[in-house]
């Protein structure tokens, strides 16, 4: 059964999708963009404070659900340009330091809101 997670503590979502759904055993979370849980859009930041706040949404609606970065597997980062991968990866490691989840990162182009990074998760999760 799909369980839609939503939370104060990360942005609400700005178009037509769930901040994450879930199915009890597996957490798919939106993509994350640096935009504060009260709204304001970080997109003047660098991109080591994008992707802060990115993952620091991410992070809240993983505990919504009950998990942490522990229970990631996967994780796509869209960044609208590549040449910030690395200091993208610089904070990115920060959050993921043990046996990090696997990760594609893409130069998406233009990403919503005009932001420099977005980033979404697949966790598993442990609803019994
Ligand atoms: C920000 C998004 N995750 C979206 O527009 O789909």
């Amino acid at each position: 059964m799909k369980r839609v997670i939503e939370t104060d503590e990360a942005p609400a979502a700005v178009g037509a999708y769930s901040q994450a759904t879930t199915n009890g055993s597996l957490l798919f979370t939106a993509g994350q963009i640096p935009m504060t849980p009260e709204g304001e859009l970080l997109d003047d930041e660098d991109i080591a404070t994008q992707t802060k706040q990115s993952l620091d949404n991410l992070m809240a609606i993983l505990d919504e659900a009950g998990a942490d970065a522990s229970d990631v597997m996967k994780t796509t980062v869209f960044l609208a340009d590549i040449d910030d991968f690395s200091e993208m990866n610089e904070t990115y490691a920060t959050y993921f330091d043990d046996e990090p989840p696997a990760r594609s990162a893409v130069q998406a182009g233009n990403l919503p809101k005009g932001v420099g990074v977005e980033i979404e998760a697949i966790a598993v999760v442990d609803e019994e």
